[in-house]
């Protein structure tokens, strides 16, 4: 095709020129929502404490004077209202629907929030789940966030793919288990990335070890995680590690979890803050 017979649409032509457009797949905001930073949590799979860290992030962030939210795109497994002890469902006026509030003052919206019974399972394919992470963005009356945390299903399905196409994703943050095999994790996800054009802002290893009640001694009970080494080989910032913690497990079964001070994510908060 000549330059003067391009008809710039750039979906149906076969020609890879050097000014392909790339398709624009983005969601405009509720017009009420006032959000300054996107921040993904991701992981490679499911059970390594994904919503556990989104939670704690929001939390501290918070407890710095940030106002916090977080968009629960965990859409089959929903697990954040939970862990703030939020049971309210969500309401909704004519300008869109309302996020609830944690007793702290973290916003969010979850499936949870929406349907009355918690045990009902979400059984969609997955171009109805991405629907809705979409309406938790473009529905949603987010009034002010300094930073809205999106808790995202782990891996790199349709779920995730929507996220970073939809919303205008800032930064992610990888979580990981020492058990992992954090390099192939850690080189998805900067390919990932890279492909999308958004920053890795760093990893965070929980189930790091467990803390000895009596002598206070680190246990490395999976032995020793190879998440900071990977950090450093691929150049991006380790933000962190967190123990197992049977503290930390009751606070998140009593929906307490913002009740939880502890210095492990000091240089993720930092981090954070750095974007401003
Ligand atoms: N460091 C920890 N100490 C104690 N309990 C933990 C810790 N990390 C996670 N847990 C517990 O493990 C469970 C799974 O954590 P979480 O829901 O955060 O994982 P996830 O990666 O988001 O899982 P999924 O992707 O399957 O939703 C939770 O019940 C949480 O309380």
């Amino acid at each position: 095709m000549t330059q003067e017979s391009c008809s710039h649409d750039c979906g149906s032509c076969q020609q890879k020129c050097e000014e392909a457009k790339k398709p624009d797949f983005s969601v405009p905001a509720n017009p009420l929502s006032n959000v300054r930073k996107v921040i993904g949590i991701v992981s490679g799979k499911g059970g390594v404490g994904k919503s556990l860290v989104t939670s704690l992030l929001a939390s501290a962030m918070q407890k710095r004077g940030s106002q916090c939210g977080i968009l629960d795109a965990d859409i089959t497994g929903p697990s954040i209202p939970k862990m703030f002890g939020v049971e309210t469902l969500a309401t909704a006026n004519e300008s869109g629907i309302l996020p609830q509030q944690s007793k702290g003052g973290v916003d969010m919206i979850s499936v949870n929030l929406l349907v009355e019974d918690k045990a009902t399972p979400v059984i969609w394919r997955g171009p109805a789940i991405a629907g809705v992470v979409k309406q938790f963005w473009s529905d949603v009356i987010w009034s002010y966030e300094d930073y809205l945390f999106v808790d995202m299903p782990p891996g790199t399905g349709d779920v995730p793919l929507t996220v970073f196409q939809s919303l205008p994703v800032d930064g992610i943050i990888i979580v990981t288990s020492p058990q992992e095999l954090v390099s192939m994790i850690v080189e998805k996800a900067l390919r990932m990335a890279k492909e999308m054009d958004i920053p890795i802002l760093g990893i965070i290893e929980n189930m790091s070890y467990i803390k000895c009640p009596d002598c206070g001694k680190k246990i490395k009970l999976f032995g020793e995680g190879k998440t900071s080494e990977t950090a450093a080989k691929y150049g991006i910032d380790f933000l962190g590690e967190i123990p197992l913690s049977p503290e930390l497990a009751a606070l998140c079964d009593a929906g307490n979890i913002e009740y939880f001070s502890d210095p492990f994510l000091d240089r993720a908060t930092e981090r954070l803050e750095s974007l401003k």
